[in-house]
């Protein structure tokens, strides 16, 4: 606990985080996210601007009784009053206090600059913007935070004139003033002397607002709690104009697993990496596989002596234990790997090879021998976990499993003039004693080759009908040689309730195609228990 009562977490995400290129978020998915946010236990959701757009104020009437949130308080983002008007007439702040939220944020100025260049109007006036629409607000019974914008130049600038905002703020009733790096361009040892400054020199209780320009945000909010900060503003995953804002899982999880703050409700954190990815799913933003904390490779190991001391003690190679936040730890098979490596993947996959006895040494050299021999050819088994366990299954059971045998298939690709080019695939195969000869087509070789595939193999197999390929991906591997290139092919397939990637490589973009079409579908019937 500090000087102000409870530690404040607060959640930008639904307006500043919303301020992001390429973000845009329906009311619907607000509403969605601030569930979420209010899950992982934030004490406050910055909701939007309402009165700024129909859809911040839709937001807003609909979160009234649509919204159950256990943790956070709602909170309405919007600017003071315009200069030369009354705060209880201008009705962008009245939009603010009808919102229904009961906590206003407004943003201010405190950099001269800004006051004289963009407001257009004196120092003199902008501080009785601050005190009227701060002690409106609070007349009306509302909780008000101001927000300083570009406070940290502001106070380069001119330090007096920044003072007397947040000082202006705190006399009208501002329970909070958080310091804006509204341009992103501090480092951590700035913020942490003019926080210091601020919290002997005025008293007042200090927040923190940081954007990443500088890739410092969290850094920086980080260094402005240990400075006297008690309110931390941020936004999931980081999002946010620009660069971005402080990521707040990442802060969170900093205050509370490395600075020793309770600033969640107990146990929430350990939710961490399902909210931040269930966010990701809603913003359509994908999740950046090396985010701190709750990252898919945030605890991914690679390289074989990492495996080799993890498999005595995984704190050899992880700062924490990844229970904490919800993720989990990953071994990664490629060339890089050793033995331990293999061992630890095999156990992650449910094999159990043990390098205790003669014989599983032998057959855990074996594969790591042929992994790296297969990867010099150009396979990857990290991004193709599917394929590597079909290896697994063969060095282990002595063959892989084998539900079809492919007699041999074609396909060619037909282009009219005028109309669109289509490819039709034979494939001529054996599946439970039967012998098929079937034919695809697609807008595509690879399709009309799955196509075909799935038509013949789904005669005996009737599972194969729930797969569906989902994702494709093609690298030539050795680009000075044009099209003759060595090609990869990684595949995703689905079931509907899982995925698996599988990997195939070849001269011909067509034949690793292929390769990886008859793992995935190997991998899906073996999975359905077939
Ligand atoms: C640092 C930040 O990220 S703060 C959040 C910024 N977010 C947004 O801007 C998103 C929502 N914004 C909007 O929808 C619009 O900009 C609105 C509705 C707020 C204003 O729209 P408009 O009235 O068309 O004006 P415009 O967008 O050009 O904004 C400039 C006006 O706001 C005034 N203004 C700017 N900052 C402030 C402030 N902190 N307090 C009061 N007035 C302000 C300017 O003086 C200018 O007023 P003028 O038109 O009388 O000259
Ligand atoms: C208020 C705000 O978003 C900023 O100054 O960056």
């Amino acid at each position: 606990m500090d000087l102000h009562g409870s530690f404040h977490v607060y959640d930008t995400t639904l307006r500043d985080g919303a301020q992001q290129e390429g973000l845009n978020l329906s009311v619907a998915d607000k509403l969605s996210i601030a569930a979420q946010l209010d899950e992982l236990g934030v004490g406050y959701i910055e909701g939007g601007w309402p009165g700024a757009n129909p859809k911040d104020t839709e937001f807003f009437r609909r979160a009234a009784h649509e919204l159950d949130l256990k943790h956070a308080r709602l909170a309405a983002f919007g600017a003071t009053r315009r200069a030369g008007t009354r705060a209880a007439d201008d009705p962008m702040v009245a939009a603010l206090r009808d919102s229904g939220a009961g906590v206003v944020t407004l943003v201010a100025k405190s950099h001269d600059r800004h006051v004289e260049l963009a407001l257009r109007t004196t120092l003199e006036e902008n501080l009785a913007m601050v005190r009227d629409t701060v002690s409106h607000l609070r007349e009306e019974g509302q909780q008000v935070f101001l927000d300083a914008e570009h406070f940290f130049d502001g106070y380069r600038a001119n330090r007096a004139y920044a003072l007397e905002v947040l000082r202006t703020a705190y006399e009208a009733g501002a329970e909070v003033v958080a310091l804006c790096d509204t341009n992103g361009g501090m480092l951590p040892t700035w913020v942490s002397d003019v926080v210091h400054d601020v919290v002997e020199t005025t008293g007042v209780r200090v927040g923190i607002h940081c954007h990443n320009d500088t890739g410092c945000a969290v850094a920086n909010t980080l260094a402005a709690v240990e400075a006297g900060a008690t309110h931390v503003q941020g936004c999931i995953n980081g999002y946010g104009e620009r660069t971005g804002n402080a990521d707040l899982v990442t802060v969170v999880a900093n205050l509370e697993l490395k600075l020793d703050r309770a600033v969640l409700p107990p146990g929430l954190l350990r939710d961490a990496t399902r909210i931040a990815h269930a966010v990701a799913e809603v913003t359509n933003v994908p999740p950046a596989s090396r985010q701190p904390y709750v990252g898919t490779s945030a605890f991914a190991h690679k390289a074989g002596l990492h495996a080799s001391a993890i498999k005595v003690d995984p704190n050899l190679y992880q700062h924490m234990d990844p229970v904490g936040v919800g993720n989990d730890m990953r071994l990664l098979v490629s060339d890089m790997a050793g033995r331990a490596s293999i061992e630890l993947k095999g156990r992650e996959l449910g094999f159990e090879l043990d390098a205790g006895t003669p014989e599983g040494k032998e057959l855990i050299t074996r594969i790591t021998d042929r992994v790296k021999v297969l990867e010099s050819r150009g396979y990857t088994f990290e991004a193709a976990d599917a394929s590597f366990e079909l290896l697994l299954l063969e060095e282990v059971e002595g063959a892989r499993p084998s539900y079809f045998d492919v007699e041999s298939w074609r396909v060619i690709t037909d282009s009219k003039p005028a109309d669109e080019a289509l490819s039709e695939a034979t494939v001529k195969l054996r599946a439970a004693g039967v012998r098929y000869v079937v034919t695809g087509e697609g807008n595509g070789p690879v399709n009309a080759l799955d196509q075909a595939l799935r038509a013949a193999i789904g005669q005996a197999f009737p599972e194969v009908a729930k797969f569906e390929l989902i994702d494709y991906k093609v690298r030539i591997l050795d680009q000075g040689h044009g099209t003759d290139a060595i090609t990869r092919v990684l595949i995703e397939t689905s079931d509907g309730e899982s995925s698996w990637v599988t990997v195939g490589v070849g001269a011909n973009v067509i034949e690793a195609s292929w390769g990886a079409l008859v793992d995935g579908l190997t991998f899906g019937l073996r999975r359905q228990g077939v």
